[in-house]
Formats: C-alpha cells, sequence, structure tokens
C-alpha cells in the first residue's frame, strides 16, 4: 500500500488515554465520574455494536454508563420520557440518542427534547446552530474525528479542496460547516445522490470523504493521485463490514482511514471527549 495509514485506532486510544487522567480529576473533585447515556430503540444490529463500543471506551476511562435500550415498537411518549429523565439525571453528563430511530418515531422531536447542555453529540439543533455561529458548543462526534485525525496526522487542510459524499444527519450535512471554520480553511464540497459527475468532483479534491454508505464507491481510477481518503461508510455484509472506499485506491491515495480501523474509534474517542468536556465546564460553573 501506497498511503500512509491514518491509524484511528492507535490515535483514539492516545486520546482515551489523556481522557482517563482528567476522569480521574473530576471523578476526585466530584465524588462521581461523568456519565455517559445511550438511549437505543430497536434491535439493529449495527446500533447495538456502535453502542457496545462506546460503553466499552467508557469503562477503559472511567466513565459511568447509563444504557436506555427500548423495544423497536416504543411510543414517541416513551421515548420522551426517557429523554426526561436523561435530562434530570445528575449522574448523566451527556447522552445520545443512537440513530437512525425507527421509522414511526419522530427523530427531529426527540433531538430537539434533549438538553442541548447534555448533548454529547452534537447534534441538537442549538448546538448546531451554534456551531454556524461560531459559538463554543460540543461538535458532531465523527466530523470532529477526522478533523482531530488529519491534524494528528498532519494531513494539510488549510486551503485543502474536500470532497464529500453523503448528505446524513450525523457526518454530511455536518462536516462542512466544521471544515469551512477559520481553524480549517478547506473548500468543501458535498456530494449526494443527486450529484451529477461525481467522480469529476472526487478528482477534484486532496481530501476524500465518504459517507454514503455505498461499498467500493470510490475507486482508484476516481483519486487525484496523493489524495487522502478517509472512508466512513459502513455496510454489514455477510462477509463483514465493507467500506465506501474501494481497496484498490490505496494504490493511488497518499494517506487512508480505512474502515475498520480509521474514522470508527475515532467518532467513539470524540464521543468521550464531548462527555468529559461537558463535566469540566460543570465543574467550572459550581
Ligand atoms: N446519534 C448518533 N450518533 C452517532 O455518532 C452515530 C449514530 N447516531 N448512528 C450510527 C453512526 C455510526 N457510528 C459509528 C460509531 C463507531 C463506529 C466504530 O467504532 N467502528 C469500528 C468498527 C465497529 C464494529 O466492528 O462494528 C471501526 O470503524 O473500526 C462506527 C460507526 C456512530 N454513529
Amino acid at each position: 500500500m501506497n498511503a500512509q495509514l491514518l491509524d484511528g485506532k492507535a490515535t483514539a486510544a492516545d486520546i482515551r488515554r489523556e481522557l482517563a487522567e482528567r476522569v480521574a480529576k473530576l471523578t476526585a473533585t466530584d465524588g462521581r465520574p461523568p456519565g455517559l447515556g445511550t438511549v437505543l430503540v430497536g434491535d439493529d444490529p449495527g446500533s447495538h455494536a456502535y453502542v457496545a463500543g462506546k460503553h466499552r471506551d467508557c469503562a477503559q476511562v472511567g466513565i459511568a454508563s447509563i444504557r436506555r435500550d427500548l423495544p423497536a415498537d416504543a411510543s414517541q411518549q416513551q421515548v420522551e420520557e426517557t429523554i426526561d429523565e436523561l435530562n434530570a439525571d445528575p449522574a448523566c453528563t451527556g447522552y445520545i440518542v443512537q440513530l437512525p430511530l425507527p421509522r414511526h418515531l419522530d427523530a427531529n422531536a426527540v433531538l430537539e427534547r434533549m438538553d442541548p447542555a447534555k448533548d454529547a453529540d452534537g447534534l441538537h439543533p442549538v448546538n448546531l446552530g451554534r456551531l454556524i455561529l461560531g459559538v463554543e458548543a460540543p461538535l458532531p462526534c465523527t466530523p470532529r474525528g477526522i478533523v482531530e485525525l488529519l491534524r494528528r496526522h498532519d494531513v494539510p487542510l488549510a486551503g485543502a479542496r474536500v470532497c464529500v459524499i453523503g448528505r446524513g444527519i450525523t457526518v454530511g450535512r455536518p462536516i462542512g460547516l466544521l471544515l469551512t471554520r477559520r481553524s480549517e480553511n478547506a473548500t468543501v464540497t458535498l456530494c449526494h445522490t443527486g450529484t451529477k459527475g461525481l467522480a469529476w468532483h472526487v478528482r477534484e479534491a486532496d481530501i476524500v470523504i465518504a459517507a454514503a454508505g455505498s461499498p467500493g464507491l470510490v475507486t482508484k481510477d476516481m483519486l487525484r493521485p496523493g489524495a487522502a481518503v478517509l472512508d466512513v461508510g459502513i455496510t454489514r455484509t455477510d462477509q463483514g463490514l465493507v467500506g465506501d472506499i474501494h481497496p484498490d485506491a490505496a494504490q493511488v491515495a497518499g494517506w487512508i482511514a480505512p474502515m475498520p480501523g480509521g474514522v470508527g474509534p475515532m467518532t467513539r474517542a470524540m464521543l468521550l471527549a464531548n462527555v468529559v468536556e461537558a463535566a469540566e465546564r460543570n465543574a467550572t460553573a459550581v
């Protein structure tokens, strides 16, 4: 492989070590550890795998876990009561509602009901609005993890042309807001199923972030030689997890964040960082 590995697994482990020290201090001063809540509705195997990973990470750094698993047929009212409980629970520093929710539920109403100060995902409308305004707020985990992974591997971002593929709520839509901040200064094209000539946009890019959930979508002949490619899309198949970046892309890419082992672990590490930062804000607010 010519491409330099953007090793999310190792980088996330470094971040967890840094966070564990801050959690120990917080636990000593507050008398209890910060707590991460997860709300999981239904039995989607992918969601259960991600949530299990998040709670494993919590145990590693000393963050307390609060799991709220609801059946697939849970009512809007049952989900909203769970949100109200976590909003009121002093042991819960921050929490996430694992998306997507079952179709019969109003996900936006659920997100808006969360206490923005406990939004560990950075997906509450108030926090997304603050991101646009440039006001301090918890950042969406995958976009923040991507910026951190690029920064820690010295991938040039300022002035870079970034092609994002996929317009989902957790990656595609918020990442442009992050990468075009003055601190990153990148230029972002957001491609999606309505885009004409996807290959042209990919070839123009210095950095390609594939978050479409479309197996093998980005191939080596689409890429500018030396580009950085980050595989975010995950498709569960009988042969295991398949990403959006075709394996042959590594022959021409300058850097590659593989799936698994790239952005996923960084997403989880940023979730922990959002919880620790919320706990530190609470500690100074007292
Ligand atoms: N409210 C909300 N926030 C999210 O951030 C959110 C979500 N809903 N819904 C689903 C997506 C997906 N997501 C991942 C998290 C970790 C891995 C991860 O740890 N992946 C491992 C592999 C994990 C495995 O083996 O299954 C890796 O890439 O190495 C992947 C995907 C967060 N998401």
